[in-house]
């Protein structure tokens, strides 16, 4: 096995430390308090954000975002009249929902608003069709591992974003996990496809593994055990060692061994390589037709 090539860095390491001038907003509204505008939600508290500095809007709030707003003194759907355009107005409804909410946004979002979406596929442009009022847009793509502060957020920014309204998205996404700047906002809906949308197919190769088991002769109980416990304890490793994914491949594999056996199943010409390509790919044009 190949040792000490450090060609991979932990995921500590990867953390954008946001810039020392930074600092979190003194109003923020959150459109949209689901799976992941709570999750970063969450993050935002942890990281020192003032929760009465906080508005959520959501028509149909979940009992854990409605005991938390309670506890924590955010304010959660007051009278329209009664919101002010914010520093930072965070879009995380579904995409699908835009052009629905958009008008009655368009007020929250006044010149020195950043307005930082979330939604996957509507571009910036879109965006800024649709929120005319302030040139400071911020697309970003979060993943579901950062209710655990374990995300990793793709971001890029409207030409009319300030340096200070930039360090104030790193900071906001930093409480969900690592930040990665993007130049290029056609590479977003790429990323939407490999980080975004990737903890599902992980989660799913879970449940094929599992099954697979119980197609082998173990009990199905064991066999989710199993295939869960490995996953988890993989990512770990990975998270933990210097070594690259394939470094950690080879590690496992004996040569004329059992892993062999099965790698050669999964890199056949059939195997998870195209079929993984496939999929990103299908991802990615999603996104694309969600833009419109
Ligand atoms: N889930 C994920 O892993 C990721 C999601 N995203 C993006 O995050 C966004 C939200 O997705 P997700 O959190 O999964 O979805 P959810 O359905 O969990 O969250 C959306 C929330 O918005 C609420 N909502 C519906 N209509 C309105 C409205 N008019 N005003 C305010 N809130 C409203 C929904 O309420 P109700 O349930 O009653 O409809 C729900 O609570 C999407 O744009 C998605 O592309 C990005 C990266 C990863
Ligand atoms: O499935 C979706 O459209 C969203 C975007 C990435 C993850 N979930």
């Amino acid at each position: 096995m190949t040792t000490g090539v450090q060609t991979v860095q932990r995921f500590s390491d990867i953390l954008e430390s946001p810039p020392p001038d930074a600092a979190l907003p003194l109003s923020l509204v959150l459109v949209g308090a689901g799976k992941m505008g709570g999750a970063l939600l969450d993050g935002w508290l942890k990281s020192g954000l003032d929760p009465v500095r906080v508005t959520i809007i959501d028509p149909h709030p979940s009992a854990d975002i409605v005991r938390i707003a309670a506890e924590r003194g955010i304010g959660l759907n007051p009278a329209s009249g009664d919101i002010g355009a914010p520093e930072v107005l965070v879009l995380a409804v579904k995409p699908q929902f835009l052009d629905e909410i958009a008008p009655d946004l368009a007020r929250l979002a006044a010149p020195g608003t950043l307005v930082l979406s979330i939604l996957a596929g509507k571009t910036l442009d879109n965006l800024s069709q649709r929120l005319p009022g302030t040139r400071a847009i911020v697309r970003a793509m979060p993943n579901l591992p950062a209710s655990i502060g374990r995300g990793i957020t793709g971001v890029v920014a409207a030409s009319g974003t300030s340096e200070a309204q930039r360090a104030t998205a790193t900071v906001l996404l930093s409480g969900a996990g690592a930040v990665e700047w993007l130049d290029d906002e056609s590479l977003i809906d790429a990323l939407t496809g490999v980080s975004g949308s990737g903890p599902a197919y992980v989660f799913y190769l879970v449940e094929a593994l599992a099954e697979a088991g119980v197609a082998a002769g173990l009990p199905a109980a064991l066999s989710q055990r199993l295939a869960r416990a490995t996953v988890t304890g993989a990512g770990a490793l990975l998270d933990q060692s210097p070594l690259s994914a394939a470094e950690l491949r080879e590690a496992v594999t004996s040569k004329g061994g059992t892993t062999a056996a099965a790698l050669a199943v999964l890199s056949g010409e059939n195997g998870i390589g195209p079929i993984v390509t496939q999929a990103v790919a299908a991802a990615r044009r999603r996104a694309g037709e969600l833009s419109g």
